[in-house]
């Protein structure tokens, strides 16, 4: 990756400032060890934890959780296997190359927001196989199966990103119902949606060194479509989260031991802007390969996405008109493959007019 290439150059207004990184001050750090033993856990904690996560979600749509009941060595595994992967020669790396009709698998030339990314990912689905819309045409019923492409080394990588894959899954469906209690909903209101045809997935990142980190980014900003996202990064530091009131732009700091949660686009939509999906970005550094791997958790294909029956009344209307997940899945990977001329599709899109 060359930066000199100018497809890589942010826009003046959205260049990230290297010298001065102010860290985020306050983002909560939740503690989940009373969801170890679920059995053993009381409804007054469950609530107490309900009342963190939903204080998170509307003050920062950012927090950290430790106590996940990730096993730390499963981590460590993938962390090892992932290093293995993105060290093969590029040629290597381009067998496993995702293209325009399984956008499974590697690639090193994504977009957001029509400025390429200082980065290289793999991509699975935590179901293999999964259930999409082939096409992203409205009209168009036909559905396509996506099947994870593995590669030939490292032998482990497919083994253990699989046990990940469900621990993680696992986690993402207690934190769902922590934000369905932290807002009044019964605790398994949400659970419905992300059946066994979910179709979550998981990134493998590696942001390699940089020498322009004033002029690139990792990944621009953006805010997250599905409904929650579980993250985990290494000890390197990159990822910023934009803050509601002042607008500027903060470090999410690495916590050892700890995932990062972020809001996504649904539960804004489904909470009718109750809770907001942060706009973030991951700034590059010029000597430290950053790696991290972000779970996103999505329903079903054919879910339709609008906001829930309980947040919508007569002083509080509906803001967003409903729309179908699998289609807006399959339109926004359109513009993650190729610089397009037109704003790639957001939520706003679908905010009634009047
Ligand atoms: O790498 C990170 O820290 C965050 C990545 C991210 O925001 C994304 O993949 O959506
Ligand atoms: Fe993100």
């Amino acid at each position: 990756m060359d930066v000199v290439d100018v497809a890589f150059i942010q826009p003046i207004e959205h260049r990230p400032e290297p010298n001065v990184i102010v860290e985020a001050v306050g983002i909560p750090l939740i503690d989940l060890s009373p969801l170890l033993h679920p059995n053993d856990s009381t409804e007054a904690q469950r609530n107490e934890l309900a009342t963190k996560v939903g204080n998170a979600c509307r003050e920062w749509g950012f927090f950290h959780v430790i106590n996940h009941g990730v096993p730390f060595d499963l981590q460590h595994k993938v962390e090892v296997a992932v290093k293995k992967f993105f060290g093969l020669a590029s040629e290597e790396k381009r067998k496993v190359q995702r293209d325009e009709v399984n956008p499974l698998g590697y690639y090193d030339t994504e977009y957001t927001k029509n400025i390429r990314d200082w980065k290289e990912v793999f991509d699975f689905m935590v179901k293999d196989p999964t259930v999409i819309p082939a096409s992203h045409e409205l009209h168009d019923n036909e559905l396509q199966e996506l099947r994870n492409k593995w590669p030939d080394y490292p032998i482990e990588l497919s083994e253990v990103c699989r046990e990940y894959a469900i621990a993680v899954e696992n986690l993402s469906i207690k934190l769902l119902e922590l934000v369905a209690l932290s807002l009044g909903l019964p605790e398994k209101r949400l659970n419905g949606y992300f059946n066994h045809n979910n179709t979550s997935f998981i990134r493998l990142k590696h942001y390699p060194p940089c020498p322009a980190p004033h002029l690139a980014l990792g990944v621009g900003r953006h805010k997250d479509g599905g409904a929650l996202t579980i993250l985990a990064q290494d000890d390197v530091g990159g990822l910023e989260v934009k803050r509601k009131i002042q607008g500027d732009w903060v470090r999410v700091n690495p916590i050892q031991g700890s995932f990062v949660i972020n809001v996504g686009d649904i539960i804004q939509v489904w909470t009718n802007d109750k809770y907001e999906s942060p706009e973030h970005r991951v700034m590059v550094n010029s000597k430290k390969d950053r790696f991290s791997i972000p779970f996103s958790l999505n329903p079903a294909h054919d879910v339709m996405i609008k906001p829930l029956d309980e947040f919508v009344n007569t002083e509080n209307p509906s803001k967003y008109k409903e729309y179908n997940w699998g289609k807006f899945l399959k339109t926004r990977r359109l513009s993650n493959f190729k610089k397009l001329d037109a704003e790639n599709l957001q939520i706003h899109h679908f905010k009634q007019s009047g």
